[in-house]
């Protein structure tokens, strides 16, 4: 397993390219199951995550084809098998994606549930309410959800929670029902409305994407597109924590600055200096940080997926920050590695206190999951001495090149490749 090895104390200073948004894209390549024509995607992030989505469509008969940098072709032309295995969907939750759209163009599907994630239980009973609403007949055999139906029907429905792969997963199911779907209580995410952007481009008749209530119009049939994926708001995000812990100066190309107003909202309260353009981000910093308290909840709210970033620059920060997690049960988890690092964090419940130190002190951390990776990676930069992050294959799930972005605005931070024993 591969590590990172950090030494902190480079302030940070250049241009950072922001890829293609992870949980735009997953969704995106699962959308292309919907129908028998190419899907041409620009801007794929090159991540384990989509290779693993790969692997899983092309068992299922769909090919692919690179056709530069970040673009790639789907055709679903010729599906084989609509059943997604275990050992492709332990790794990733997203996999359950692909249930709703098999079961809208193929009238059945078997899907392996999602496997233990560490952040939270993630059950997929909204999924399945949505779904058994539009008419089909779904059962839990063996670790699996079994669904059929001749052809789904609208339907009204409410989800009990916001919830975005629910109502991504819902609203590919409507696209090619019959009649007239209405998803309220809709998540909100600028990935639901990328989803959407391609899905009407390919013929599906969608409105109120954006909103917290979608209509759907169902069509016979879709057609191939062409859409580039909207950039991943949570890498911007995470390169903008760094600088704020580092200090220095850092412009964001390619990224989309209209998708992260809370987050901007709460770097600018922490002493960044920030100014936007229409796809592009300047963050500058050039003092202590100061301590800002937050709360996630859905968007446009601050994100869960930012959490722990922002947490570990208020680990340094001037002052005391009070963090409420209200997505996930169980999201503190970079929490007693940021205190490896001399971090003073008190949990209660579903709140943390952080009171910030001076500095963090480099130590041999555990990367727990994706964002926590993110989050102690943030804290290496600016710790003193060396950080060694073991585990990162967390990070590989959601970060394209992120050392190699790193090294190239200043820090000092290498990969150690291990070979499987
Ligand atoms: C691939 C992807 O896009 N992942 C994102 C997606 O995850 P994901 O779509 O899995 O997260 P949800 O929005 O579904 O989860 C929100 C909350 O609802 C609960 N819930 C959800 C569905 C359900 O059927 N039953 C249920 O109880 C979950 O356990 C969680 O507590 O949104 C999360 C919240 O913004 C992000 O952190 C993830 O990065
Ligand atoms: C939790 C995340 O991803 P996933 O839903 O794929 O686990 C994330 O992107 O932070």
């Amino acid at each position: 397993m591969d590590k990172l090895l950090i030494t902190g104390g480079n302030r940070l200073h250049g241009e950072v390219v922001i890829s293609g948004a992870k949980n735009a894209a997953l969704p995106i390549l699962c959308a292309s199951l919907l129908t028998a024509d190419p899907v041409q995607l620009r801007n794929v992030p090159s991540l384990k995550d989509i290779s693993t989505t790969l692997r899983l469509l092309q068992q299922m008969g769909v090919q692919h084809h690179w056709d530069g940098p970040a673009q790639l072709t789907l055709n679903a032309g010729n599906v084989t098998s609509l059943e997604a295995p275990y050992e492709l969907v332990k790794t990733m939750r997203a996999s359950i994606l692909v249930l709703g759209p098999l079961l809208a163009r193929f009238g059945e599907a078997k899907v392996s549930l999602p496997g233990g994630c560490a952040i939270g239980q993630r059950p997929v009973d909204q999924h399945i309410k949505g779904l058994t609403a539009m008419g089909a007949e779904i059962r839990i055999e063996h670790g699996f959800v079994i669904a059929k139906a001749k052809r789904l029907k609208g339907a009204t429905i409410r989800t009990d929670m916001v919830t975005v792969t629910g109502t991504e997963n819902l609203m590919m199911a409507a696209v090619l029902a019959e009649g007239r779907t209405i998803l309220e209580n809709a998540a909100r995410e600028p990935e639901i409305t990328d989803l959407a952007e391609l899905l009407i481009k390919m013929g599906a008749r969608i409105q109120g994407h954006g909103t917290d209530r979608i209509v759907i119009e169902g069509v016979e049939r879709l057609h191939g597109a062409e859409h580039t994926i909207v950039a991943d708001r949570i890498e911007a995000g995470t390169f903008l924590c760094a600088v704020g812990a580092t200090g220095g100066d850092i412009t964001l190309r390619q990224a989309a600055p209209d998708t992260l107003g809370a987050v901007l909202d709460k770097l600018r309260e922490a002493g960044l200096s920030i100014e936007c353009g229409p796809d592009w981000i300047r963050g500058q910093m050039n003092k202590r940080p100061k301590a800002v308290s937050f709360r996630t909840y859905e968007y446009p709210a601050f994100p869960t997926d930012m959490q722990a970033q922002l947490m570990a620059l208020n680990t340094m920060a001037e002052g005391t920050a009070v963090i409420a997690e209200n997505i996930f049960e169980n999201r503190f988890m970079h929490v007693q590695e940021l205190r490896r690092m001399g971090a003073q964090i008190d949990i209660d419940g579903h709140t943390a206190v952080v009171t910030g130190v001076p500095e963090l002190s480099g130590a041999t951390v555990m990367a727990t999951d994706l964002r926590a990776s993110a989050s102690l990676v943030i804290a290496g930069l600016a710790a003193s001495g060396q950080t060694t992050v073991e585990r990162i294959y967390h990070l590989d799930r959601g970060y394209e090149h992120m050392e190699e972005k790193l090294r190239l605005i200043g820090a000092d931070i290498q990969r150690l490749k291990q070979e499987p024993a």
